[in-house]
């Protein structure tokens, strides 16, 4: 192995323990962040998400409040409850997990979140505002890249990167941040003519794709630092995007699956939790948890 392994569990540790200094701060001047998760339905690996996600709240020293609610649930329903969350002032952020069932129309749930409780970023007001370089709630995934990459990196001025991926959750706001970042950025897809010739291109190489090791060591520029948001259930265990085993020979520095980019992007859901609440008692942002 010749590349850096850049640590996602170690890193998201840190980042908790850093946040959990913030909470105890808070709870000296009498506030508590609270964050609220809606799970719709009975998916097992969204159930396993939102159990960690809530273990890991209470352990930096907010409260966690889980709305458990089944698959059949109306929309009106739900969107009840989002009103709810969004008048309690207890509550300082809110998640919905997705995907939802198929009877609900996502877009919608979604910008019926109060934006400054917003944590995932997913409404298009913080869509809005992360484009046009304005304040914004920032979708975890992207964010904890881009932390991973300015840890390894320092500047990320004048680097070529190429996003493999084009979703609104982890493609798009990536491009977004690396952008404000001065990278020279790519925005690749499955219909992207010659992909691997312009992967070799990057500097950067973000693979959020959701196809289990498609990205070949030969797609690797030497030396380049690869991020891989790939979470993918096979035969053999989770894997990336990334064809781990070759490309550790080829990188500079990669992330692992597991143990890369999925803590990052936990850890930083309580940094966003941390920042929504900061930002409604008018304190200053948290220091080095927003981009
Ligand atoms: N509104 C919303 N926001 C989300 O952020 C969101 C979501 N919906 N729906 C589902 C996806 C998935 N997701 C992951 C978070 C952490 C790991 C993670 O920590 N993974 C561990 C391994 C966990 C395992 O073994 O399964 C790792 O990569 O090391 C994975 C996946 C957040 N999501």
């Amino acid at each position: 192995m010749t590349a850096t392994l850049i640590d996602g569990k170690a890193f998201a540790a840190n980042l908790r323990t850093r946040i959990a200094t913030e909470v105890a701060g808070l709870k000296d001047q009498g506030i508590v962040p609270g964050l609220a998760v809606v799970l719709v339905g009975e998916d097992p690996a969204s159930q396993v998400y939102v159990r960690s996600k809530g273990r890991m709240t209470r352990e930096v020293g907010m409260n966690s409040y889980e709305h458990k609610l089944p698959a059949d649930t109306p929309q009106d329903a739900l969107l009840a409850l989002i009103d709810q969350l969004n008048e309690d002032p207890a509550v300082n952020g809110i998640l919905v997990q997705l995907p939802l069932p198929k009877h609900m129309d996502e877009a919608l749930v979604i910008n019926a979140i109060d934006p400054a409780k917003d944590v995932d970023g997913f409404n298009v007001l913080n869509v809005g505002l992360l484009a046009t370089g304005q304040k914004a709630m920032v979708p975890c995934t992207p964010l904890g890249c881009l932390m991973m990459l300015r840890d390894h990196l320092g500047s990320l001025s004048g680097k070529r990167a190429v996003i493999i991926g084009r979703s609104n959750i982890v493609g798009k706001p990536m491009a977004q941040l690396l952008l404000r970042d001065s990278a020279t950025v790519t925005i690749a897809h499955s219909r992207t003519d010659n992909l691997p010739e312009l992967c070799r291109q990057a500097d950067i190489l973000v693979a959020a794709v959701g196809h289990p090791r498609m990205v070949q060591g030969d797609w690797i520029k030497p030396g380049a630092t690869v991020i891989d948001v790939g979470i993918n259930r096979t035969d053999d265990g989770l894997v990336g995007d990334v064809d781990f085993d070759a490309a550790k020979e080829i990188a500079g520095a990669i992330t692992p699956v597991p143990g890369g980019v999925g803590p990052m992007t936990i850890a930083c859901l309580l940094a966003n939790t941390l920042t929504a609440t900061a930002r409604v008692y008018g304190l200053p942002d948290p220091e080095g948890l927003t981009p």
